[in-house]
């Protein structure tokens, strides 16, 4: 048995749970007036209502316990303090120091990184400006129309789903484009309708030795060469962000055009970094700057807010909740906003590349669920989707609803109608899944409706909602670059909070070696075909049927 599943919080927690089991979250709401305001709080711009969870204050109290015998602050702490807390890569985790936005210096190694932080932050500055304001030139001579950004993972996720967050901010006529996969539709698709003499491409990556990455960066610039001709134009046309000076060098990009960062700052968590360098050529950097601002708010609250009035914090005990006390395997982040469409794919990177493991920090294997699968897709389309199985299916799907109070695009035949409808359909969503519908409930609207007793005793079980489906309301007054900074670092630091109760590494991402290493044996036996034996008789199959059938 691991430490934690043997430990007292642990042990509270699921006699808690036998307790509670025929609590009805209605019946809660019905018996305590003040429930809204027991479970609700605000910080940096966001408001969170977690008044519909099948919890009581005691439950609150005990998953409290937890946090504090897993040590949660003191994680804290020493994430921001620069310890390397990345164990298996020996690394501290300092995307935090990337939007300080105080003076106080953040030390890795003895040695405050902030001047070197700020550094990156002018040159990007004055690169976006220059772009953006025209002063960029291709090499004929025109501004740049275009920039497509190449990377995938942490180095397209969070830039993608920043740069569709903060179009209304967007004001540069400079288009934004970004292409990830190695499918080379993906590219092709976005090249059609490019201009090589007015296309600026960014090549992102961490470690620069990305297969789907180099290979995308490399066609990028046949493409341009096919027009250009001359490799001295490659300059005015390729930047790199990266922490690999060499291989951009050896790639053909001139350091002066590179970007750095550091290998404290994992993929995933990325974005405030020159990985953010497209969401600055979007939005300027002025916003680009408000956008750390809110990331940086949202830290100091969780820095300093006791566990008990900390939104993380909050957010994390209650997936723990679910996930280890209540067997829910997956979770669906629902945003009620149409420019956070990217925002659940964004997130599916940041919590189950974070929280898919399976051994503790210390090798052992866990003896309990860790990260959930996480969806989700923009309300309202999810609602005449996959929500039939959110209220009436046989698994428990807790839901985390996002929105915002105004809309960017208030327009109706009222001035602000369909922002009105959106928001009601949220608030009705929330409703309905914690309320459910009895079948008494069910048989009073039907009679009402003038049905035969027959006919509404054979639809009744089909009518009925259980209910007590759990969810989280976060509300922002507006989706602007300081309320979904503070948004992501909310995620960001629920999902840290999370890895330090489970006791796991949420730093590393072993788990996609495997599959990169058996492509590249894989790869040069696509013509040939492999060595009797190499593989199972699955993979020689397939190959097999490939090469008959291209
Ligand atoms: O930025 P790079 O080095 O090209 O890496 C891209 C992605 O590569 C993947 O293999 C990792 O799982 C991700 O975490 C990472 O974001």
């Amino acid at each position: 048995m691991t430490a934690l599943s043997h430990s007292s919080a642990w042990a509270a927690l699921a006699r808690h749970r036998r307790d509670i089991a025929d609590t009805r979250m209605r019946d809660l709401f019905a018996a305590d007036p003040g429930r809204f305001g027991a479970f609700s709080l605000e910080a940096a711009g966001l408001f969170l209502d977690y008044s519909k969870n099948c919890i009581t204050q005691d439950t609150v109290g005990l998953l409290l316990d937890l946090a504090r015998q897993q040590d949660v602050e003191g994680a804290c702490a020493r994430m921001f303090g620069g310890e390397p807390i990345n164990l298996t890569e020996k690394r501290a985790v300092l995307h935090t120091a990337l939007r300080n936005r105080s003076d106080r210096p953040v030390t890795v190694d003895g040695r405050d990184v902030m001047p070197a932080v700020r550094a990156v932050l002018e040159r990007m500055d004055a690169f976006a400006n220059s772009v953006r304001d025209g002063d960029w030139r291709g090499y004929t001579g025109q501004p740049i129309t275009d920039v497509v950004n190449i990377g995938i993972g942490g180095s397209d996720l969070g830039p993608v789903m920043a740069t569709e967050a903060l179009k209304p901010f967007a004001h540069a006529h400079v288009a934004l484009h970004f292409v990830s996969n190695v499918d080379g539709t993906h590219l092709a698709e976005q090249l059609k309708w490019l201009d090589p003499e007015t296309t600026l491409f960014v090549i992102a990556s961490k470690t620069f030795t990305t297969q789907e990455t180099l290979t995308n960066a490399h066609s990028a610039r046949r493409w341009f060469l096919e027009t250009a001709k001359d490799e001295a134009h490659v300059a005015r046309h390729f930047v790199a962000v990266s922490t690999n000076e060499a291989e951009v060098r050896k790639f053909g990009i001139d350091p002066a055009n590179m970007f750095g960062f550091w290998d404290w700052v994992g993929g995933r968590y990325s974005l405030w970094s020159a990985i953010g360098l497209p969401i600055m050529i979007a939005i300027g950097p002025e916003r680009f700057a408000e956008l750390l601002a809110g990331a940086h708010a949202m830290d100091e609250h969780f820095r300093t807010a006791p566990l008990e009035r900390n939104m993380p914090v909050l957010l994390a005990l209650l997936g723990v909740w679910y996930r280890n006390f209540w067997d829910a395997s997956s979770y669906a982040v629902l945003p009620y906003d149409q420019y956070l469409h990217r925002f659940p794919a964004y997130l599916q990177q940041l919590d189950m590349e974070s929280n898919g493991k399976s051994v503790t920090r210390g090798g052992e294997p866990v003896d309990y669920q860790t990260g959930p699968v996480l969806f989700g897709e923009p309300g309202t389309n999810g609602q005449h989707a996959f929500y039939q199985l959110i209220h009436q299916g046989t698994s428990l799907i807790p839901c985390d609803f996002v929105a915002a109070a105004t809309t960017h695009n208030p327009i109706g035949a009222e001035a602000g109608a369909h922002h009105r409808i959106l928001l009601s359909n949220v608030f009705a969503q929330a409703e309905a899944l914690m309320r459910g519908k009895t079948a008494d409930e069910v048989r009073a609207e039907m009679t009402k409706s003038g049905k035969l007793a027959e006919e509404v005793e054979a639809l009744v079980p089909h009518r009925v909602f259980p209910g007590n489906r759990p969810s989280n309301t976060i509300l922002m007054q507006s989706l602007t670059p300081a309320t979904l900074g503070a948004l992501i670092a909310l995620y960001e630091h629920k999902v840290f909070v999370q890895g330090v109760v489970w006791d796991i590494n949420s730093f590393d991402q072993w788990g996609v070696e495997l599959g990169k290493q058996l492509a590249s044996t894989i790869l040069p036996e696509m013509e040939s075909g492999p060595a009797e034996g190499a593989h199972d008789s699955s993979t020689t199959g397939l190959m097999a049927w490939w090469r008959a059938n291209r």
